[in-house]
């Protein structure tokens, strides 16, 4: 170790003493993937544990989303080896190791190395590698169970219905596989992708990929709540980490019909372009009013501050109504209007350039994990009325299974063979 920061290549010597117990930060594994880790760049989230790393794990700052489809040649055996490389070299690289033991730089100048090397230096970064199974895992657009594994596909996993507004495309939606890495080094976190995806060639693909630049969510309190594109706080009401009941309620998916789906929850990806330009003509009352809280506190409109619980029966006589409108973003999404749907929200936000406009090519990845689909079903219908939508459009769709977290000796998915 060279001082208080650990580097990629001094975390090598270590591992024996640490193991996956994370202590290169100073926390310990219940303390690292709990609500209150605070996210340092030498802070080391323990991959394995009851449940995946990266869905309460406090939000990283980067995000790099992969969806894959396994290749036309690939068989059982394939998905098998494919998900064990992973897992090995998923393990390695959230403890700020190279993908291998000879890693970028070890392994003689007679061959490519095994790890690409750009994150070499770098310290975990708080890395979370988090993997999820698609419903076309488990069977084919042609009915085909490619892997033998059409019974362990869980009921609640099939694709999402339509929804209004939506104007999805093929190459931003679905996979057969997702891998989301998080992390607070864009750096770290485009390394995983790219090693993960390079461990998989000849048995799966990329199909879409998902550059996230700042989170839109919190799952800490220990967290300040961040802003999306809008200039709105993002995150407020949240499930959080430590919201043990809650998460028991909406995240974790243990009663499903798949006992290998224990521990775990399901995923929903959405791309969501926000027309940047267009919102920031509208006067800021009617910003506020469309969301349904103040720009500035984040406070519902019905009065307090930002972590008061909204009133949607309170009257405004400035607005002639309900001071949270009956149409704004936070009343149509708020469980009391859904039947007590709630989600853990983990978006991030992305601009990718211009049109020939000028116009940002900008909007919300928004990822939510939930104990069902119907959860996230239920809000999106209920969001059709949302005035949000003329400022918004869906462009991509995607959801997985996430299995429930990896244990010792064990890679993931193992539950599906
Ligand atoms: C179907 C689920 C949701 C989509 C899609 C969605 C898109 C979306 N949201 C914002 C901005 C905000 N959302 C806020 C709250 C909020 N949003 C959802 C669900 C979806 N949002 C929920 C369940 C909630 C919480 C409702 C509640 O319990 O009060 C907020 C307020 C702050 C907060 O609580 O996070 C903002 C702001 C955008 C810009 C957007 C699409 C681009
Ligand atoms: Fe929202």
């Amino acid at each position: 170790m060279t001082g208080p920061r650990l580097s990629r290549r001094s975390a090598l010597g270590l591992i024996g003493a640490a193991g996956a117990a994370g202590v290169a930060g100073g926390f310990t594994a219940g303390a690292a993937r709990g609500d209150d880790a605070p996210s340092t760049t030498d802070l080391v989230v323990p991959f394995r544990g009851k449940h995946q790393a990266g869905i309460t794990t406090a939000v990283q700052q980067h995000l790099y989303f992969a969806s894959f489809d396994m290749t036309s040649t690939a068989g059982r055996e394939e998905l098998k080896s494919l998900l064990a490389d992973w897992t090995a070299a998923a393990a390695r690289m959230t403890r700020g190791q190279d993908v291998t033991d000879e890693g970028a730089v070890g392994g003689g100048p007679y061959k490519p190395p095994d790890d690409t090397g750009e994150a070499l230096d770098l310290q975990a970064n708080a890395l979370t590698i988090t993997f999820g199974f698609g419903p076309t895992l488990f069977e084919d657009a042609d009915g085909r169970d490619r892997f033998g594994i059409a019974d362990r596909r869980p009921k609640e996993l099939v694709e999402l219905p339509s929804f209004a507004f939506d104007l999805l495309e093929d190459r931003f939606s679905g996979g057969d596989l997702c891998i989301q890495a998080c992390a607070n080094d864009p750096q770290v976190a485009v390394h995983a992708i790219r090693n993960l995806s390079r461990i998989a060639f000849g048995r799966a693909q990329v199909r879409w990929t998902q550059l996230g630049y700042g989170r839109t969510s919190t799952t800490s309190k220990a967290q300040a709540t961040p802003r999306n594109l809008f200039g709105f706080k993002d995150g407020t009401a949240n499930i959080f980490g430590s919201d043990g009941s809650d998460l028991a309620t909406s995240v974790w998916a243990d009663d499903s019909d798949q006992p290998w789906l224990d521990g775990g929850t399901f995923l929903v990806a959405r791309k969501i372009q926000m027309l940047i330009e267009s919102w920031d003509r509208v006067r800021l009352e009617e910003q506020e009013a469309i969301i349904g809280r103040d720009k500035g506190e984040g406070a519902p409109l019905s009065g307090g501050t930002e972590f008061t619980e909204p009133k949607f029966d309170v009257f405004s006589t400035k607005a002639g109504g309900p001071a949270i409108p009956m149409d704004s973003h936070v009343r149509l999404a708020h469980p009391d209007h859904n039947g007590g749907a709630r989600m853990l929200r983990r978006g991030y936000n992305f601009v990718e350039g211009n049109n020939d406009l000028g116009q940002l090519n900008a909007g919300l990845f928004f990822l939510a994990f939930v104990r069902s689909p119907q959860q996230f079903i239920d809000v999106q219908r209920s969001l059709a009325k949302d005035t949000l939508n003329e400022y918004i459009r869906h462009i991509g769709s995607a959801i997985f299974a996430v299995p429930g977290g990896i244990r010792a000796g064990d890679s993931v998915g193992s539950g599906l063979f």
